[in-house]
């Protein structure tokens, strides 16, 4: 059992200090927003992570897990730091590290022992040494320190269950010591350990980043050249992922990827590669791809109803993944305020997000927790997230209320055949519209 000091109660602080915990470690996170503190000490979740909630009580409860906004005592406490701050995109692309240098200044002042400091937010090559620069400079003794690369792999919506049975760890540390320590404390989680280099480790959380959102600007993109082609995504990506050297995840067309990692990662590493003199041509066509495939949803909504003025568009699922409360990068908010300029009425709705999506919207739309609610007397939907809650709607009930049965869905969500006997106008990504055959690529209308 170690003792674990997390810096950044956010959702990889609270998470992953959370996992360790729950495997035993002594875990303190900490954080300098006061009021999240106050909050998780009265159990109250800063986040909607499905499970979150129990393992903290339980870990909690049993003296293993314990919050503070006092960083720096924090920090004396423990001889693994944890660095989970967040690295938001910059103007320019590139990671802000303001954070990550801020704890590493609070941990040099506060160094009163040796230390393992261990960074798992998302930041570009060369970071765990500009880190180690601060701590010297801000440390007021000579104590020895090693600085480490371990980053996390969670995803949101699946956090808890990704961390207890991570695919990998990746370590990289400043000496041989500080690896086997970070590689013991991983123990209980019976994974695969991969020690590197801290420059290795730092490439390998960008790299698969940026792999995982070109296989979604590549299926997107062969979704939209199956619109004009021909063919059926949904059966192309499973015939390509029983190939095992492709596999079948990420492999979903939609509406793009969204969240707070992908957008900005993808970005984070092209302004790396520039500014080391690589012009990294592949990652911005990714990014160029998913910047487009955002808005083909109002292409297909323009196409249907012609104009959107006066019309009311219900917009279902606004979050950028199901089971997650966060909206950063989300679609949704790149293609309502489109709707808005366009002068349709706009009403959203989404099961957990709608509070976070008052603060970009106020009264310029509204907001239904239902979704039947939301459908009622619309022109067309546009469904942007695979909630439950869409995915299992009632066709009938939703055909019934809707002025149109207009649905354009940027999730593939429904099946074609029941779309075409439910009678509706069903246009989905990468697949035949319903009423619609192709051969080659000439359109054949029935
Ligand atoms: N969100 C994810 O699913 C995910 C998954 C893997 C990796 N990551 C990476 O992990 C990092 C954190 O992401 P996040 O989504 O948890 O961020 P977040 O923005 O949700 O949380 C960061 C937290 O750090 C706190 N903080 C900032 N400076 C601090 C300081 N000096 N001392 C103490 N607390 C401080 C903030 O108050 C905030 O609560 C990022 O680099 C991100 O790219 C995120
Ligand atoms: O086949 C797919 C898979 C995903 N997406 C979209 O891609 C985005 C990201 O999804 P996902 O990767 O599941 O969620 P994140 O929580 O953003 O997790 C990613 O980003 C995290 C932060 O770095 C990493 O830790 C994870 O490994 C990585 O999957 C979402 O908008 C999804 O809708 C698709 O469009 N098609």
């Amino acid at each position: 059992m170690k003792k674990i000091t997390v810096i950044g109660t956010g959702y990889v602080g609270l998470v992953s200090g959370t996992c360790f915990s729950e495997i035993g470690h002594q875990v303190i996170c900490c954080d300098i927003d006061q009021n999240k503190i106050e909050q998780l000490k009265q159990m109250k979740m800063p986040i909607y992570e499905p499970g979150l909630e129990d393992l903290v009580r339980k870990n909690v409860h049993d003296g293993r897990l314990t919050f503070t906004s006092d960083v720096s005592v924090a920090i004396q406490h423990s001889e693994i730091i944890f660095i989970a701050v967040g690295t938001p995109m910059s103007e320019t692309g590139e990671a802000d590290l303001t954070y990550v240098k801020a704890a590493a200044k609070m941990i040099g002042e506060n160094l009163n022992d040796y230390k393992i400091v261990v960074t798992k937010s998302t930041v570009p090559v060369g970071t765990s040494r500009i880190v180690r620069q601060i701590i010297s400079k801000h440390a007021f003794t000579s104590v020895s320190f090693d600085v480490a690369s371990n980053p996390e792999f969670l995803r949101e919506g699946s956090a808890i269950s990704d961390c207890m049975n991570m695919d990998r760890a990746v370590i990289g540390a400043s000496s041989d010591m500080a690896a086997k320590i970070i590689e013991e404390i991983h123990e209980p989680f019976h994974t695969k350990v991969l020690i590197t280099d801290l420059e290795s480790a730092e490439m390998i959380k960008y790299a698969a980043n940026a792999f995982l959102a070109t296989k979604i600007s590549f299926i997107n993109a062969i979704a939209n050249v199956c619109e004009l082609v021909g063919g059926d995504i949904v059966k192309v990506a499973e015939g390509m992922g029983l190939d095992s050297r492709i596999g079948n995840k990420f492999l979903r067309a939609g509406i793009g990827y969204g969240g707070s990692c992908f957008p900005k990662d993808t970005l984070a590493l092209h302004h790396l590669a520039r500014v080391a003199g690589y012009d990294f041509s592949i990652i911005q066509s990714v990014i160029d791809t998913n910047d487009k495939q955002k808005t083909i949803v109002i292409d297909k909504l323009l196409k249907a109803l012609g104009d959107v003025e006066g019309n009311a568009i219900s917009v279902l699922g606004l979050t950028f993944k199901p089971n997650t409360d966060d909206l950063r990068y989300a679609p949704s908010l790149s293609i309502i305020p489109i709707l808005l300029n366009k002068g349709a009425k706009v009403k959203v709705f989404d099961p957990i997000a709608l509070d976070g999506v008052k603060r970009y919207f106020g009264a310029s739309v509204t907001y239904h927790d239902d979704v039947y609610d939301a459908l009622h007397d619309s022109d067309a939907c546009l469904v942007l997230t695979e909630w439950e809650e869409i995915v299992g709607l009632d066709l009938d009930k939703a055909k019934s209320i809707m002025k149109e049965p207009i649905i354009i869905d940027g999730r593939n969500c429904f099946d074609l055949e029941i779309m075409n006997s439910r009678g509706f106008h069903y246009q989905s990504i990468g697949r035949p519209a319903v009423g619609e055959e192709r051969i080659g690529n000439l359109a054949v209308t029935n």
